[in-house]
């Protein structure tokens, strides 16, 4: 059976315009696995209200970041798959969950090619209703639907992965060190608490507390929260971080439902008022830079600080395209196209 890779990443509007921004938006924030009410209510909330004041201002903090070819996370992640089609033997499709790169695209691609047997990357290193599962659930719909024969196997999220670790670390490195920074913030995306507890396959594990992540539980293989603190203990521990020195946030909340915490915003407010003076950021639920990394951490939270008396703030990059992401990519690739079907 002839094998292809599917990589698939979150989407972004067709342009900064308030319009696009709207179409995009409307499909993204309609999905029940990102605002998780009921139909009737979700209905309500989206095009009853968000979509009557958010494009607009989504799409001015579009237009900041916005490249001349396009939008920084399609951008990004072509350039990945690209690097990533260099080093393997079979084809290698991108496709978005939302926006115009639809996953059925992307499968007829390597569908085209003779591809029955896909290996589907999301490019997520942590579990999340919202972005892994959904694109599990619409990738399984869609082959069904359209490409009945194809077989689909997805890699599981990576966060604990020792060479993803290596690799997370490594770039965090090479970003700080010449950077004499007294804080090291790790700031993922946050969720609502809600969709922490609906994750929760042994449905008592998740309290949301202060040791729940730490216990060990097969919960956490669908723990957001869990999976976000472990790359922080896991990439602390490589790079030697003194306690204190570090710390966990989630970022972009969105509405007045408990999300997260601690809020990114608060906590870089505080290490400001703390007297902290060079604090740098590191974003690791996102493996491309975006909206969040480049406007909500480089812009906002930049002022931010500043308003609160920091002096230097570090954003590290994601890992966009760079060669040990790519090769890392491409070992897993390969690993999977060597393992038996059925094995
Ligand atoms: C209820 C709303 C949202 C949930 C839950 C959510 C989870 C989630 N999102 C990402 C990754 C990205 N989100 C991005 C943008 C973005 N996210 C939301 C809402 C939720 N996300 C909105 C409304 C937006 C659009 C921008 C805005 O209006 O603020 C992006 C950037 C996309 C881009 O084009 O650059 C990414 C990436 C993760 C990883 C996640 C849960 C773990
Ligand atoms: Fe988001
Ligand atoms: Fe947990």
């Amino acid at each position: 059976m002839k094998k292809g890779i599917l990589m698939v990443n979150l989407g972004s509007p067709d342009s900064p315009t308030p319009k696009d921004v709207k179409t995009y938006l409307g499909e993204f924030l309609m999905d029940e696995r990102v605002i998780d009410v009921p139909l009737w209510a979700r209905t309500l909330l989206v095009k009853g209200i968000i979509l009557n004041t958010r494009p607009k201002q989504s799409a001015k903090a579009y237009q900041k970041i916005w490249w001349e070819n396009g939008s920084p996370l399609i951008v990004l992640s072509e350039q990945l798959k690209e690097k990533v089609q260099e080093k393997v033997d079979y084809p290698v499709a991108l496709a978005m969950r939302y926006g115009s790169m639809t996953i059925k695209k992307g499968l007829q691609e390597l569908v085209d090619k003779g591809v029955e047997e896909v290996f589907l990357i999301p490019l997520y290193p942590q579990f999340a209703m919202a972005t892994t599962e959904t694109i599990l659930v619409l990738a399984e719909e869609v082959r069904a639907q359209h490409f009945p024969n194809v077989k689909i196997q997805d890699l599981p999220a990576f966060y604990n992965n020792e060479d993803y670790i290596n690799v997370l670390s490594n770039s965090i490195q090479h970003h700080l060190k010449d950077k004499d920074y007294e804080h090291l913030l790790f700031s993922y995306h946050g969720v609502p608490e809600r969709h922490i507890r609906k994750s929760d396959i042994t449905k008592s594990h998740c309290k949301i507390d202060g040791s729940c992540c730490a216990t060990p539980s097969p919960a956490h293989e669908f723990c957001y929260r869990h999976q976000c603190k472990e790359v922080t203990r896991l990439v602390a521990e490589k790079l030697n971080l003194k306690p204190d020195t570090y710390s966990t946030s989630f970022q972009s909340r969105l509405g007045f439902d408990p999300w997260l915490q601690p809020y990114t915003d608060r906590t870089i407010e505080r290490l400001g008022k703390k007297g902290i003076k060079n604090m740098a950021i590191v974003t690791p639920a996102f493996v491309s830079d975006c909206l969040e990394t480049l406007e909500e951490i480089a812009m906002e939270g930049e002022e931010l600080f500043h308003e609160v008396g920091g002096k230097e703030f570090t954003t590290v990059p994601c890992l966009n395209s760079d060669q040990p992401w790519v090769d890392l990519l491409a070992q897993w690739i390969n690993d999977w196209a060597k393992t038996p079907v059925n094995a």
